[in-house]
């Protein structure tokens, strides 16, 4: 089997409108959690290994666990488990989606390794059946998969897809350091606590902005009910905020638990200039300029499927 290989890649998300119920019972919260997959990508690269090992290239390879915590290594598990075979395997994570950024990276390497594993070990598995396996891997998983865009509600791993009638243009403004996930979730709690938290529902407008694929009508619908927590662990956010919208951004806002902020713009040439602004501000570690929607988890080079 030596030289066998299969690349996956996966997109990054950002959530176009994120709208955050009551902690429920299980600690979770009720989301509806409108996700758009975005042009930065991870690629996956699993080959035949004696035993199960991770690696990772990039600028923030660093900060990326290389153990059994990794959501790619949990992946290769889950399947492996599932079927009843060894994960004998070697995943190697090309990372290009910012770390602890809100952007879904490591969901991403998760959905990704969970696609490229069940080629290289010629599963078969439907579309259900990984989507079932990424549920349980994290809330954000199961779009990784998906891609495109969808509303997710549960804890957001429940999807329907959503038509998207054009192409947006985005910059996220990567910033030093990362957030921790649960820490704004608490940190929301913490901000909401003895306010009545209404249940979370989509807007009308904004699934009508998405299909009609006209940003200018997209920007007034984006929110994010995480991003006063965001803002109030990292009030430095506000100002890179201001910067994107003062240099012309139809709408600015943290992406998922930040760090990361997103600004919509209204072309590409729009999107360059806004990217230069920020980056000039020193407000930033990096500016990204991309597209949406992106499509999900594909296998890009498959030498398994060219020896069948
Ligand atoms: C902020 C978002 O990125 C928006 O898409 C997601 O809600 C987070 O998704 P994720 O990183 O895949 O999160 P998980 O790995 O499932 O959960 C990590 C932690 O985030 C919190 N969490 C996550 C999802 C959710 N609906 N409610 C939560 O309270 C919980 O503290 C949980 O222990
Ligand atoms: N493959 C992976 N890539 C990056 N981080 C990973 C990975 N697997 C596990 N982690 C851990 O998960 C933490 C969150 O990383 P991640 O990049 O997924 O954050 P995020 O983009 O904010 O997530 P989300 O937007 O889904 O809330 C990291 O600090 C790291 O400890």
């Amino acid at each position: 089997m030596s030289g066998t290989e299969v690349t996956v890649r996966v997109p990054a998300k950002v959530n176009v409108q994120l709208a955050v119920g009551a902690a429920r019972a299980d600690g979770f919260h009720d989301l509806a959690n409108v996700f758009l997959a975005v042009g930065l990508y991870d690629e996956i690269t699993v080959t035949p290994a004696d035993e199960l090992r991770v690696t990772c290239a990039g600028p923030d390879a660093h900060q990326v666990p290389l153990d059994t915590t990794n959501l790619a290594a949990r992946a290769a598990l889950a399947l492996a488990e599932r079927h009843g075979i060894e994960p004998r395997v070697h995943i190697h994570i090309d990372k290009d989606i910012p770390v602890a950024g809100g952007m879904a990276g490591g969901s991403a390497d998760g959905a990704g390794a969970l696609l490229a594993c069940d080629a290289l070990w010629s599963l078969g598995s439907s579309e259900a059946e990984l989507l079932a396996i990424c549920a349980e891997l994290g809330s954000d998983v199961p779009f990784s998969l998906l891609g495109g865009a969808a509303l997710g509600v549960g804890r957001g791993e429940r999807l329907t897809p959503l038509d998207v009638g054009g192409t947006f243009h985005w910059v996220f403004a990567v910033a030093d350091g990362g957030l921790s996930t649960p820490a704004v979730y608490a940190e929301f709690d913490r901000l909401t606590s003895g306010t009545d938290v209404p249940p979370p529902t989509a807007d009308p407008a904004l699934l009508t902005a998405l299909r009609t694929g006209d940003p200018t009508a997209l920007a007034p619908t984006l929110t994010n009910d995480l991003q006063p927590a965001a803002l109030s662990l990292r009030p430095s956010l506000a100002t890179t905020l201001t910067t994107g919208t003062s240099a012309g951004a139809l709408a600015a806002l943290v992406s998922g638990s930040g760090p990361t902020t997103a600004f919509l713009t209204k072309d590409e040439e729009s999107a360059a200039t806004v990217a230069d602004a920020l980056l000039t501000s020193g407000n930033c570690r990096t500016a990204r300029v991309t597209s949406s929607p992106a499509a999900g988890a594909r296998v890009v080079s498959d030498s398994v499927a060219e020896t069948r």
